[in-house]
């Protein structure tokens, strides 16, 4: 296989409170290949979004980037000077933000919005054609140029923020719940038009979000993220056949299915304190079949080929409900 276009290794982001270090994502490690998507999962809390920060150097205090590597096409982010690093930032590395349509400006029309971005980093304003083609691309019509974000639906605002994202060319895209905000429609019809975009150029993209039901139809991989700690990491195909973490067990068992009726599985939240994990597994005090070795620490290793997990029971739980 080739070089991955990003790799994340050992990354820690913790925030400081007055009662020691939230251990927000504590020592995960992932590669994205060339021209792939990844979908990092998990419930609210679990650390997707500090992982995007750090990896994008955007950690205000009171948090800090507390170890780790990221290197985008050979090269070490965390080392590059903030100068460097902003260089990259939009033109190799994109974001669409969580409430992405939220952040647009209100007062400033949606055509000098994106012209803003890419004179920011290239010196250089984009002619209106080129604006009109980002427009296309997104599937905005042509009148939205004179128009300001208020003027906008949600999923047209959306739309917007892609069309930013993609306005540089970037190599790696990551999209943070970028549907979320939106009606299970319009958040589908979005979805797709990513998904469009991202096929139509080529880019490689990390997916954040905690619809595992969208998650199935958007990307190659899913790596599930539970309390900080990247807990399985498997192509989507054998993620949902054959989860090998009672954690993916229990996100997979709660999509909504058509044709059956399933309880919630989700029901409390991250249980511990995330000053305070526990020795071991980081799922110990939620998963139904925890034992006595679970407090040993529980790295990740590999159960098929793709396919990495951190339990020491999942050959053994293989089939298993949770
Ligand atoms: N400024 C902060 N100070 C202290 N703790 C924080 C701060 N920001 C986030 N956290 C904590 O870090 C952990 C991870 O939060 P994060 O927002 O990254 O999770 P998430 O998985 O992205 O959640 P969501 O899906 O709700 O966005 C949580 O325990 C959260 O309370």
């Amino acid at each position: 296989m080739s070089e991955p276009v990003l790799s994340v290794r050992g990354l820690k982001v913790y925030y400081a409170t007055p009662d020691g270090d939230v251990l927000a994502t504590d020592d995960i490690s992932f590669d994205l290949e060339r021209g792939e998507t990844l979908g990092l999962v998990g419930e609210s809390g679990s650390g997707k979004t500090t992982a995007t920060s750090g990896i994008l150097r955007m950690v205000s205090s009171p948090g800090r980037i507390a170890g780790g590597r990221v290197t985008l096409d050979g090269e070490d982010m965390i080392a590059l000077s903030d100068e460097e690093f902003r260089k990259r930032r939009w033109s190799k590395l994109a974001l669409i933000p969580q409430g992405a349509m939220n952040s647009l400006n209100p007062t400033m029309k949606i055509s000098a919005q994106i012209a803003d971005v890419v004179r920011t980093h290239t010196g250089a304003a984009p002619d209106r054609a080129r604006v009109l083609e980002l427009f296309q691309m997104v599937g905005l019509p042509e009148r939205i140029y004179e128009m300001y974000p208020h003027e906008l639906s949600g999923g047209m605002k959306q739309r917007v923020c892609i069309a930013m994202a993609v306005a540089l060319n970037p190599t790696v895209i990551i999209a943070d719940e970028a549907t979320s905000a939106l009606d299970v429609v319009v958040q589908r019809v979005v979805a797709q038009t990513l998904a469009k975009v991202r096929d139509a150029l080529g880019v490689s993209m990390i997916m954040i979000g905690h619809d595992m039901g969208l998650m199935a139809q958007m990307v190659d991989r899913i790596a599930v993220m539970y309390a900080g700690k990247i807990v399985e990491i498997a192509p989507v195909a054998d993620m949902f056949a054959r989860p090998g973490h009672p954690y993916s067990k229990i996100l997979i068992e709660s999509v909504p299915s058509l044709t059956e009726r399933r309880p919630m599985k989700i029901t409390e939240g991250i249980t511990h304190d995330p000053r305070n994990p526990p020795e071991g597994c980081i799922f110990q005090l939620r998963c139904p079949h925890v034992n006595d070795g679970c407090t040993k620490p529980q790295p990740m290793r590999e159960l098929r080929p793709g396919q990495t997990v951190a339990c020491h029971r999942a050959e053994e739980l293989e089939g298993a409900h949770v």
